[in-house]
C-alpha cells in the first residue's frame, strides 16, 4: 500500500507519516522545500522522539520524498498509483496541493479503487475545502473524475513544536496524539490506520479539539507574548495567564455543551489534560509558533471568533475569549507575514472596518461591538485611534 503525504514538516513526519507507516503504507512525502526533500532522501529511517511521561522512540522506514514544484509529473504518477493522499501543509496552502491531486486522478485508471483523501489541518472541513479546490479546477471533467476519489474530513491533535537546528529528519513530539477521521465516505473500505479512530460525526471532535486545544494554545501564546514570555510552558506557569486561559476555555466548553451536548465534567477533564500537555517543559514550544498566522486564527470560523460568536449568540459569557482576542491584536513577529499585516491594518483601518474584515462578523452580530472595543483600545494604545 502507498500513501502520498503533502507537507513533510513537523506534523507530516511526526504524526501523520508515522501513523501511516504503522498502518503498513509506503510513504511518499511531497514538499516544496528542496533541502528538506534532499535530507529525507538522504536517510533510510528517521526517529520520532516522544518526550514527556510515557514517551518512547518510534522509527519510521519505507519512505521517500519528492519536490512537487520541481517534479509535478512525478507527483502525479505517485498519486495515480497511491491508495491514500494526506496533507499537513497549512489550510491556506490547500489550493496549491489541489492541482497535483487532480492530475493524479486523471492518470488513475477509472477502474482503480478510489483514492482515499484526508486533509490533516487545524481547520474545520479542511478536506471539503481541498475537494472544492480540486472540483473548481476540474470543471466539467469532475463528473467523471469524482468517482476516482473519496474525501474524508479529519481532526488531528499532537503538539509538534519547531525542531532544533541540526535535528535532520528526526522529530521531537509530545507523547499524546489523536487522529479522528469521519468514516462515512469510506463505507466498508476504511484506510488501514491503527492509530486513528473513525467516527460517524466528526463535528463534535473537530470543534472540541479546535475550540479547546487550539483556542487554549493560541490564547496562551498571545497572552504570553504580551507578558514578554517566549516559551509556552513558561506562560502557563504564570498564574495570571493560566487563569485567563482557563476562563476562555470554560467559555468554549460552555458552547460545546450547548451545541453538541458534550458532558461538562468530561470537558473539564479534557481541559485539564490539555493544560498539562501545554506545560510539558520537555517540549520547547514558543509563542511565535503557536501564535503564527494571527489573521487566520482571528478569522470567522477559527479558534476565537468561531466559539465566541456562538457563545454570544446564545447569551453565554465571552469575557475570556475577548481578552485573548485583545492579546492577539498585540502580537508582533517580523518573520510572520500575517502578524506584519495585522499590525499594519490595525494602524490604518478604522476599528469597525478592521473588525469586519478580520473577523468576518457582521456589524449587527452580538460579538461585533466587543471585538471592535478591543480593537479601538489597541488603536488608542498605539495612538492611532480615530473616533
Ligand atoms: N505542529 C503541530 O503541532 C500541529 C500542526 N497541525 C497542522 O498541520 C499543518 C502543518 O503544520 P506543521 O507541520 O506544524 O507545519 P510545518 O511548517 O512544520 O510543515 C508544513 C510543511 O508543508 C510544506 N509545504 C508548504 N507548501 C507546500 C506545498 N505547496 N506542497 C507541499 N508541501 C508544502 C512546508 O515546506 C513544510 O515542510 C497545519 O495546518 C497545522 O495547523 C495540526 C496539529 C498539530
Ligand atoms: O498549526 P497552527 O494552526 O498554526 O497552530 C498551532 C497549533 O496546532 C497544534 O499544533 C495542535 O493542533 C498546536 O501545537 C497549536 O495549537
Amino acid at each position: 500500500m502507498k500513501a502520498v503525504h503533502f507537507g513533510a514538516g513537523n506534523i507530516g513526519r511526526g504524526f501523520v507519516g508515522l501513523l501511516l507507516h504503522e498502518g503498513g503504507y509506503d510513504l511518499v512525502f511531497s514538499d516544496v522545500a528542496p533541502t528538506l526533500v534532499d535530507t529525507i532522501n538522504g536517510v533510510s529511517e528517521y526517529t520520532v522522539h516522544e518526550v514527556g511521561a510515557g514517551g518512547s522512540d518510534k522509527v519510521v522506514t519505507g519512505f521517500r520524498a519528492i519536490n512537487s514544484q520541481a517534479d509535478p509529473d512525478g507527483v502525479a504518477d505517485e498519486i495515480a498509483g497511491a491508495d491514500v493522499v494526506t496533507t499537513a501543509v497549512g489550510p491556506t496552502i490547500l489550493p496549491f496541493v489541489a492541482p497535483h491531486i487532480l492530475e493524479g486522478l486523471t492518470r488513475r485508471g477509472a477502474d482503480a479503487k478510489p483514492l482515499q483523501v484526508m486533509a490533516c489541518e487545524n481547520a474545520i472541513g479542511a478536506t471539503d475545502t481541498l475537494r472544492g479546490e480540486i472540483e473548481k479546477l476540474a470543471g466539467d471533467a469532475w463528473g467523471d473524475l469524482s468517482a476516482r476519489a473519496v474525501f474524508a474530513n479529519t481532526a488531528v491533535d499532537r503538539i509538534v513544536p519547531g525542531q532544533p537546528a541540526g535535528a535532520g529528519v528526526d522529530v521531537t513530539v509530545e507523547p499524546f496524539f489523536e487522529w479522528a477521521i469521519e468514516q462515512g465516505p469510506f463505507g466498508d473500505d476504511r484506510p488501514n490506520i491503527p492509530g486513528a479512530h473513525f467516527v460517524d460525526d466528526l463535528a463534535p471532535y473537530i470543534e472540541r479539539k479546535l475550540f479547546t486545544v487550539n483556542t487554549g494554545h493560541a490564547a496562551t501564546a498571545y497572552l504570553g507574548y504580551v507578558a514578554g514570555i517566549t516559551r509556552i510552558s513558561d506562560a502557563l506557569a504564570d498564574t495570571g495567564i493560566r487563569a485567563k486561559v482557563e476562563q476562555a476555555l470554560e467559555e468554549t466548553s460552555g458552547l460545546l455543551t450547548a451545541v453538541h451536548g458534550l458532558d461538562a465534567a468530561e470537558l473539564a477533564e479534557y481541559r485539564s489534560t490539555i493544560l498539562d500537555r501545554f506545560s510539558n517543559d520537555a517540549l520547547p514550544d514558543t509563542v511565535q509558533r503557536v501564535g503564527r498566522q494571527p489573521l487566520r486564527k482571528l478569522s470567522r470560523h477559527e479558534r476565537f471568533i468561531g466559539p465566541a460568536a456562538g457563545a454570544a449568540e446564545r447569551g453565554l459569557p465571552v469575557e475570556g475569549l475577548v481578552g485573548a482576542i485583545a492579546a492577539a491584536l498585540r502580537f508582533e513577529d517580523a518573520a510572520d507575514p500575517q502578524a506584519v499585516e495585522l499590525q499594519e491594518r490595525i494602524r490604518t483601518d478604522d476599528a469597525a472596518a478592521f473588525t469586519a474584515s478580520v473577523t468576518g462578523l457582521d456589524a449587527s452580530h452580538p460579538l461585533f461591538a466587543r471585538v471592535q472595543e478591543a480593537v479601538a483600545q489597541r488603536q488608542t494604545d498605539l495612538g492611532v485611534y480615530r473616533a
